[in-house]
């Protein structure tokens, strides 16, 4: 009876202090979620709280954006600036939508680069600000337009899409996990920071921007055309000269991360790429670099174990595990080595051990700097400096400083060329000018002057007047009389002339061609016409012309205020 009361009581202590532990909990959700936060991007706005007390809980969470190839026309871009617009909202406010579904600029650039920290809205949609529909489309979906698969690693894959509003192509990587939580986001997040840190090195890949929606992170960057992986797969033997430029690339790209004392970690062909444009090697995949103060810590995490330094097998992270990581690396490129990722090959390869078969294939220069670059002890491995200054990599240098300058050079002649191609130009044609000036002096060439209408020779028959009836082209100061009636050149020739056209300027005559248009108003053949084609430059009123009966109207043009006459000669 005693026991059963007392697991009784139990029981019911039991019941009411996970009822209490409960309430409490609902009590206070942000200071719990507070305490497990990682610091998250500057820039960053607070919906990621928002969220977690939404009472309404995110049914979308863990949904995944849905890849669609079209766009549906007027849907919601799900675009949110970060700049602070919405910083004002209290922290424990709860937002109106899912803060995941909303996409989310990450930048830890700063205010030098505001770009960085808002989305660009897609071009092809109608932002309607008072819309709630959100849509199933993603940021990505709406501003780019999928077009291949370039790669996939551990963490993500990599598409080659089409930005709408520019245009052009990019690579986005997708993360391939959700965030499973604060830590594993603020791990992913920290490559943008590092992307970003180097994006402006000649020997990193140039980065965009990055956005996070539906728990995942995208990342824009520009587009290369193969990784290295690929090119020797496509290749398989690359010339030695080829390998030290490579060498050179990566050094330099190794050295600015080892300046700010940082280390790589996953030093490997696939996460070096090549320029779309150019053969440049670039350094990319900066998602496990890690600060040399904090190596040896819990956060660094080992990379391709094909490539990993032995020490990193006791924890130990250091400069020198990256420089091991692009020895070997350069041992598989130079003699198209498949590098084991366990085993007693492994192990050899760790013990400076290089199987003559492969290493036999480059020579003895490139034997050496590989070698020591993979010596087992790390502090006798060389740092990036001492690499560089190798005299091979030196002449190597001063030969690219010396080509920059030569084709800095040769860019600014070829501007320079042509503004000084410009001007001749210009020069040509005032020579010219000058050269009509003299003849015009020395009445050698007399241009036709338009005010000094010059008597044209009358035609000797009817016939042969009629072959060369002139057409007259009368500037209309006035609103052009146009009515149904046939218009007559004489009524405005002779004192019926209401606008009196006849005290005006003399008309000029101009030799244009009859508009089709016009053909049925006109009372001349076609065959007639094409005559008239070829007329009478000038026409003076007191020649025989004005004797002209009449002056047929053959075209009128009211639009371009001009009236084309031909002198219609009446046999009557
Ligand atoms: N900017 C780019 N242009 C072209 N291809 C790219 C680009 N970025 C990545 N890739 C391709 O996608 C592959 C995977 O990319 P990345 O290495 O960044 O992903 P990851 O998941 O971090 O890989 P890892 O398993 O090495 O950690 C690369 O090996 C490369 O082939
Ligand atoms: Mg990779």
């Amino acid at each position: 009876m005693l026991c059963a009361y007392i697991l009784n009581t139990t029981v019911t202590l039991q019941i009411w202090s996970h009822f209490v532990r409960s309430k409490l909990i609902k009590k206070t959700p942000n200071r719990k979620m507070e305490m497990h936060r990682l610091p998250l991007p500057e820039l960053r706005d607070d919906k990621h709280r928002h969220k977690q007390c939404n009472g309404n809980e995110n049914s979308n969470r863990f949904r995944p954006p849905k890849y669609k190839g079209r766009l549906s026309q007027g849907g919601y871009v799900a675009v949110e600036n970060n700049n602070g617009a919405n910083n004002s909202q209290s922290l424990g406010s709860c937002s109106a939508h899912n803060s995941s579904n909303i996409a989310h600029a990450i930048s830890f650039r700063g205010v030098e680069f505001p770009d960085a920290n808002t989305l660009p809205a897609s071009p092809n949609v109608q932002q309607d600000a008072s819309s709630t529909d959100f849509g199933d489309q993603s940021h990505f979906e709406l501003c780019f337009e999928r077009l291949a698969k370039l790669g996939e690693g551990s963490f993500g894959e990599v598409f080659q899409v089409r930005d709408r509003s520019d245009g052009r192509l990019y690579a986005v990587k997708i993360s391939k996990q959700l965030f499973r939580g604060e830590q594993y986001r603020a791990e992913r997040l920290e490559e943008v920071r590092r992307y970003e840190e180097f994006s402006g090195h000649e020997n990193c890949i140039r980065f965009i921007r990055a956005w996070e929606q539906y728990d995942r992170l995208y990342m824009q960057m520009e587009l290369c055309r193969e990784s290295l992986e690929q090119y020797l797969l496509r290749c398989q033997q690359i010339p030695e000269e080829r390998i030290w430029h490579i060498l050179l690339d990566l050094l330099r790209a190794l050295k600015s991360l080892h300046d700010r004392n940082l280390i790589h970690l996953d030093i490997k062909l696939d996460n070096v790429l090549i320029g779309e444009d150019d053969e440049t090697c670039k350094l990319a995949d900066f998602g496990l670099v890690i600060d040399v103060d904090r190596a040896n810590s819990q956060h660094a995490t080992e990379g391709d174990s094909r490539y990993m330094a032995p020490e990193i097998l006791q924890g130990q992270f250091s400069k020198a595990a990256d420089v091991f990581s692009l020895g070997i690396a350069m041992l598989e490129l130079a003699c198209y080595m498949e590098l084991p990722s366990n085993g007693p090959l492994w192990h050899e390869l760790r013990r400076g051990i290089l199987p003559e078969e492969f290493i036999d294939k480059i020579s003895q220069e490139l034997q050496l700097v590989i070698k020591s670059m993979m010596m087992p002890d790390p502090a006798a491995r060389p740092t990036t400096d001492t690499l560089l200054s190798h005299p091979k990599l030196q002449r190597m240098q001063e030969n690219q400083k010396s080509l920059i300058t030569v084709s800095n050079l040769s860019r600014s002649f070829r501007k320079s060329r042509r503004v000084v191609y410009g001007k001749v130009c210009n020069w040509k044609s005032f020579a010219y000018r000058c050269l009509f000036y003299l003849l015009e002096i020395l009445h050698l060439y007399k241009p036709i002057s338009p005010s000094q209408p010059t008597i044209t020779p009358a035609p000797s028959s009817p016939t042969t007047f009629l072959a060369a009836v002139p057409r007259v082209e009368f500037q209309l100061v006035g609103s052009t009389p146009i009515t149904n009636r046939d218009c007559y050149a004489s009524d405005f020739l002779t004192g019926d002339d209401e606008l009196e056209l006849s005290k005006q300027e003399t008309p000029h005559v101009i030799n244009s061609t009859p508009l089709n248009h016009n053909q049925g108003k006109s009372r001349l053949d076609s065959s007639r016409r094409s005559s008239l084609g070829k007329t009478i430059p000038t026409l003076e009123l007191d020649s025989p012309y004005s004797n002209v009966a009449s002056l047929k109207l053959f075209e009128t043009s009211s639009f371009r205020r001009k009236k084309l006459f031909v002198l219609d000669y009446d046999d009557e």
